[in-house]
């Protein structure tokens, strides 16, 4: 194979003209979209630098594809080779729900510790939305994407596993233990005694799962963050938790997150902490003025928000935020919803990376969508902008800018693939494919 390899040194990538780039197509819809952003990506680095420049394209195997082939659903060689390369993109990879495989795209950035879950949320002009004023969606998402949920600790109820870690917490932490409310047989029998249930069967069955959040992996999310916001010239990082409830693992990234914004960016930021201090001590006026003061001399203000209502608030005051911070399932629904205002998740963009290693894999949010799965009809946007910021990743933002004007024309156009269309009037409905070729025309 031709090609050089991506390598990282002091911290700084360092990115040859022919860089090899491992890919992986992804299932359902993936196959289509790979194929027609690969052109895309092709054409927009040819465009920029007439040859000078070039991408060695590697596939690597997972998923359905490395099953079939392999037997494996994401072999060894698929992890060495992106270990090697450091930058890599791929497409959705299917996971089932309740049984079976675990994901692969969380094992994927769990063995490469890509700690952030970079989800920039913007709009393009002319793209449908539900919302009044779409142009004011303008945030980016640090979500962190190593613990939470994605440690996947979770034992199935009724299982052997399950019943030893009840039998756990009920010798070693019996208040907390009681607070399990189907947790032995004599509350599964009285509760189904008083609903005059006919099935009075008394097995306790209780899923159990453990969340993990840690101080080391909060800071180093918070920390890329706020290092975004500084260099980026953003205004804001607001760190979103349900804090309120679960205070040890979501308070503690509030809390963390505030922390290491003051011990870490001091001058460079003013939280809603030291505002809180200065009202204590001087009174609301004079915090206020602390505040408009830090921010008139461009200081960064690092704020936080309960993760309930900060949904609401993306929707009804999205100038209020800015550089979101936050854990992994809040951070997983955001991005979603979110993408909804801009258009959906046909053009919601984002990366998997870890700043330290400079490992880092480029995909779409959304999934394998398999009811669409090699009709050629969805929209590749999101792993066309996914390209876009491993572009820039790579210091190649001429070619970067060409796809995002190829996909600003092609929208103003009204030449979309089938998800914008429906809602906009007088659009021509592309294939996936053809909308591909449309992005090339305008770039
Ligand atoms: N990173 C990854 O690899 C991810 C993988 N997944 C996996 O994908 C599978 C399917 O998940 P599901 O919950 O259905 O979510 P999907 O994101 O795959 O699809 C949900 C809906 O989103 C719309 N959509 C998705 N992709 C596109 C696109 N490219 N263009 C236009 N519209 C699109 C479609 O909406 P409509 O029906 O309105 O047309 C589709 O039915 C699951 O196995 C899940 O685990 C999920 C998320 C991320
Ligand atoms: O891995 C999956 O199947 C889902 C991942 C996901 O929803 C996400 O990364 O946003
Ligand atoms: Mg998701």
């Amino acid at each position: 194979m031709t090609g050089s390899k991506v390598t990282i040194k002091n911290g700084k990538l360092k990115v040859p003209n022919d860089p090899i780039i491992p890919f992986i197509e992804g299932d359902g819809t993936g196959r289509d979209i790979w194929k027609a952003s690969v052109r895309v990506i092709d054409a927009a680095v040819e465009k920029a630098y007439k040859g000078k420049k070039k991408i060695v394209w590697q596939e690597v195997l997972a998923g359905e594809k490395a099953f079939n082939k392999t037997g494996n659903w994401l072999p060894d060689e698929t992890l060495d080779v992106i270990r090697e390369c450091l930058i890599a993109i791929k497409g959705p990879l299917t996971t089932p729900i309740g049984g079976g495989i675990r994901s692969l795209n969380v094992a994927l950035r769990q063995m490469l510790d890509l700690y952030v879950c970079l989800r920039p949320v913007r709009y393009f002009e002319g793209v449908p939305s539900p919302v009044k004023q779409p142009e004011l969606v303008d945030m980016v998402i640090f979500r962190e994407n190593t613990e939470d949920i994605y440690a996947g600790i979770e034992w199935a109820g009724g299982t052997e596993d399950a019943t030893k870690v009840l039998n756990f917490l009920k010798k070693n932490f019996p208040k907390a233990f009681d607070k399990v409310r189907f947790g032995t047989k004599d509350k599964v029998k009285a509760y189904n005694k008083a609903a005059r249930l006919k099935d009075a069967s008394a097995d306790v069955v209780v899923g159990v799962g453990i969340k993990p959040v840690s101080k080391a992996g909060t800071e180093r999310l918070v920390r890329s963050a706020i290092e975004y916001a500084i260099t980026q010239k953003r205004k804001s990082v607001t760190i979103v938790h349900k804090g309120n409830i679960m205070k040890f693992t979501e308070g503690g990234f509030r809390d963390w997150g505030y922390a290491v914004a003051e011990k870490e960016f001091g001058d460079q930021v003013f939280t809603w902490n030291t505002y809180d201090k200065i009202k204590a001590e001087s009174g609301e006026e004079a915090a206020n003025k602390a505040q408009a003061d830090a921010l008139a001399a461009g200081k960064i203000l690092i704020k936080d928000a309960i993760a309930d209502i900060a949904l609401q608030q993306v929707l009804t005051r999205p100038t209020d935020f800015d550089v979101i911070a936050t854990l992994n399932l809040n951070g997983d629904y955001l991005s979603d919803a979110l993408a909804a205002q801009v258009g959906g998740i046909g053009i919601a963009p984002g990366a998997n990376i870890n700043y330290v290693t400079g490992h880092a894999i480029f995909e779409a949010t959304h999934g394998t969508a398999p009811k669409y799965a090699d009709k050629d009809v969805v929209n590749p946007s999101s792993v066309l902008l996914s390209a876009v910021m491993m572009l820039e990743y790579m210091g190649w933002d001429a070619a970067a800018k060409l796809i995002v004007k190829g996909i600003e024309k092609s929208i103003v156009a009204k030449r979309v693939t089938y998800d914008f269309e429906r809602l906009m009037e007088g659009a021509t409905k592309l294939k996936c494919s053809e909308f591909g070729d449309e992005v090339i025309k305008n770039m």
